[in-house]
């Protein structure tokens, strides 16, 4: 039967035009970024503190899922120390960190890997696959993923032993390259054996920014609970929105707790060759989507050559924004 165009259900009111248009002008805009980042592969770092929203977690899905059907190479790494905290908390096990990481007795170990691998990476699996069956989980011990070599970090001048920590000395990307060759998305945890198959609790930024590398990845991008990394942290209200990595490096000896692994993590990535890396905002609706498909940048990206840029922050650092 032929539909009949004068019914009011086939008419536009101004308002519903208006949405229409504008809808239409969003998704051209995103032409130059869609042609950029087509077949690249992205590596996204989900970190522990923004993922511990129900609405933030179904939007980071979303992100991610529509960065795959646009013809991007999605890979999520995942962290989960607030959920790791909560764990240990449960069992009446004490949290420490020494420098941004998490100091790692045997015992503590086996809840890392258990939360990590069992809990937070079956959730995000679970959370991608409502959207079609495409996420796959593994961890640094499948396929021979990562090999993590204890690390000694410089506290305060002197090298500390802090246990179970690895950093990542070798990538087998096959199995990550093999689900994306089959248009999967590759969920990743950071527990990594050493070379004796002693296994070791990773930096999720550590291992994130190792992937990232092997993979040859386009871009790192790494979710986190603070709108970039600022210049004078916790008084400043001033965001570094681009620094070099030369300029990075030199910062990095003054920044505290996990904004060292991080920040050390993406000057790793941009020194090893991925062309781009980004801190941003998790508590932010769609950070991903606003990170990749937005000129004016959010956050703090790690570019070769650029002069280092401040901007004002969009919020005070010690307001929460009421999502996290
Ligand atoms: N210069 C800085 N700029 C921004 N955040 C900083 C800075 N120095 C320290 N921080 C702290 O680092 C935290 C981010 O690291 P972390 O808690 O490990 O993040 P995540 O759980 O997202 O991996 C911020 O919430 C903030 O408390
Ligand atoms: C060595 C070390 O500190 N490992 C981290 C691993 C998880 C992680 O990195 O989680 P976020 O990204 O949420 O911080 C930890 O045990 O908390």
């Amino acid at each position: 039967m032929t539909p009949d165009f004068d019914a009011p259900e086939h008419q536009w009111n101004p308002t519903e035009w208006k949405k229409a248009t504008a809808k239409a002008a969003t998704l051209a805009e995103a032409l130059p970024w869609l042609k950029k980042y087509h077949g690249k592969v992205i590596v996204v770092k989900y970190g522990g503190n923004a993922m511990t929203d129900e609405t933030l977690k179904q939007a980071f899905a979303e992100d991610i899922v529509f960065l795959r059907m646009a013809g991007f190479k999605p890979v999520v790494v995942h962290g989960g120390g607030p959920q790791i905290n909560a764990m240990l908390d449960k069992l009446g096990i004490e949290s420490e960190f020494r420098g941004g990481l998490r100091v790692t007795t045997p015992e503590t170990m086996d809840v890392v890997r258990m939360v990590l691998t069992g809990q937070v990476g079956r959730e995000l699996v679970g959370l991608l696959n409502q959207h079609g069956d495409l996420a796959v989980g593994m961890s640094g011990e499948d396929g021979g993923l990562f090999t993590a070599r204890r690390t000694m970090p410089v506290i305060d001048g002197v090298e500390t032993d802090i246990g179970l920590v690895g950093e990542v000395v070798g990538v087998r990307p096959e199995a990550v390259r093999d689900l994306i060759d089959a248009g999967r998305i590759p969920v990743v945890s950071t527990v990594a054996p050493d070379a004796s198959g002693q296994v070791h609790n990773v930096n999720a930024d550590t291992a994130a920014a190792a992937l990232a590398v092997a993979l040859g990845a386009e871009k790192l991008l790494v979710l986190t609970d603070v709108e970039g990394l600022y210049a004078d942290w916790p008084s400043s209200t001033d965001v570094i929105g681009e620094i070099s990595p030369e300029a990075l490096a030199e910062l990095i000896p003054d920044l505290a707790s996990g904004m060292i692994p991080k920040m050390t993590a993406c000057l790793k990535a941009v020194e090893e060759g991925v062309k781009r890396a980004t801190v941003v905002d998790g508590r932010e609706p769609h950070a991903v989507l606003l990170e990749i498909f937005t000129d004016e940048g959010v956050g703090t990206q790690v570019v070769p050559g650029a002069p280092t840029r401040l901007r004002t922050a969009l919020y005070s650092t010690s307001v929460d924004k009421g999502t996290s």
